[in-house]
């Protein structure tokens, strides 16, 4: 007979799970168990994890391929608490990071080209068969063990808390403003939906030292955006007057928006050879029609988290720019309240789980 999740490994482990395929998504306690540290591997204790919208589509089943039970969570931050005889980056009590990979194969062209997040062998943190066979769980946990290659450094001056998002909402928007030519000065950004990832993108792109356009359907984020996140201006993309006064005044376009919505008005404001780069992944298709992207020769692509190397260069990036999210930071039994919250947009602009402090392990 298989083994269950908490005999299938030697050390025992605590989390916070949805456990039902009812697609309500409740998370309740939940005994696992973690495995040895490996040769290679780094173990921790996890002291905060982000909650990205993408944990939420996962407890929900929004996207079709959930496999409960799932512990969320691939915005880690933890302390080392033991090292494999064979790890050369972390010593026991450095602070690290976990974002959304915790495998890949390691031999194919995308992983030796830094773009382990496009391997087609990656292994993501939760709801996914590790190469031993058993299921990975995420950091609504109270500890994490990783190949030391999946775990970043976490640089001195990066708050534990407001830092941990950078892990998945910091690489996801960071990433694609680089390799799409986003990230000159000057440069017009718009950023669609001002979430977890969109308030991270906009500080990213300010950094960069582009000019920000932030697209949203409410007002009410107009003077925040603006005053607080240093946006330059402010569309509200409800209004066709406002968007045809912005119309091909775009580089490029992030869109972070986690449903379905017209993409029409979007590729209108870009530039002739502008682009709009979906980050955001709804659960059901877009409709795009062609000719809006014929005409200007636009662009319309897509994103995926980052590879490792580029996960520590954006932690580091992001220190010396002194970029975090804004968190609201809360205990581990708040966190249905804090999902039911999130469906609502009713954060400002990322939970962040106070996991150290707060998850009881018996
Ligand atoms: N590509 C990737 O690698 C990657 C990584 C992380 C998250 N994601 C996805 O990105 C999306 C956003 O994640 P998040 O954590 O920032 O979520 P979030 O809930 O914090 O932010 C989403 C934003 O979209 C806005 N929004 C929702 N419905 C809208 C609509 N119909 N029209 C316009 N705006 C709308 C919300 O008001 C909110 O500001 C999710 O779908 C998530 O799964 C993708
Ligand atoms: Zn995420
Ligand atoms: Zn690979």
């Amino acid at each position: 007979m298989a083994k269950s999740a908490e005999t299938e490994h030697p050390v025992k482990a605590y989390g916070w799970a949805a456990t039902a395929s009812d697609t309500t998504g409740l998370l309740s306690p939940f005994k696992f168990s973690r495995r040895a540290t490996s040769d290679k591997d780094v173990r921790l204790k996890v002291l905060y994890c982000g909650i990205c919208h993408s944990d939420l589509h996962m407890i929900k089943n929004e996207w079709g391929f959930t496999n409960y039970p799932i512990i969320p969570g691939h915005e880690i931050v933890g302390e080392v608490t033991e090292i494999g005889s064979k790890v050369e980056n972390f010593k026991v009590g450095d602070k690290v990071g976990v974002g959304v990979l915790v495998g890949s194969c390691r031999s194919c062209a995308r992983c030796c080209d830094n773009l382990e997040n496009h391997c087609t062998k990656q292994v993501q943190t939760y709801n996914v068969p590790n190469f031993d066979g058993t299921k990975t769980y995420g950091g609504y946990s109270e500890s994490m063990v990783a190949d030391e290659h999946f775990v970043v450094r976490w640089p001195d001056n990066l708050p534990l808390d407001s830092g941990a998002p950078l892990l998945c909402a910091g690489i996801t928007t960071y990433s694609p403003l680089r390799h799409f030519g986003l990230d000159k000065p000057g440069t017009k950004v718009g950023v669609v939906g001002l979430g977890g990832l969109g308030h991270v993108a906009v500080k990213m792109a300010k950094a960069f030292g582009a000019h920000v356009t932030v697209i949203s359907t409410s007002e009410t984020k107009k003077q925040e955006a603006l005053e607080k996140l240093g946006a330059d201006s402010f569309l509200i993309s409800r209004d066709p007057e406002q968007l045809q006064g912005a119309v091909s005044s775009l580089d490029g376009i992030i869109d972070t928006v986690s449903a379905t919505h017209s993409v029409v008005p979007l590729l209108g404001l870009l530039k002739p050879d502008g682009k709009l780069v979906m980050v955001g992944a709804p659960e059901t298709p877009l409709e795009v029609p062609v000719f809006n992207l014929l005409r200007g020769r636009k662009i319309l692509g897509g994103s995926n988290i980052g590879g490792l190397k580029e996960t520590q260069e954006m932690l580091d990036f992001a220190a010396k720019h002194n970029i975090t999210a804004d968190v609201e930071v809360i205990p581990v039994d708040y966190v249905n309240t804090a999902m039911d919250r999130l469906v609502k947009s009713d954060v400002r602009y990322r939970f962040v789980i106070d996991v150290g402090n707060t998850l009881r392990t018996e």
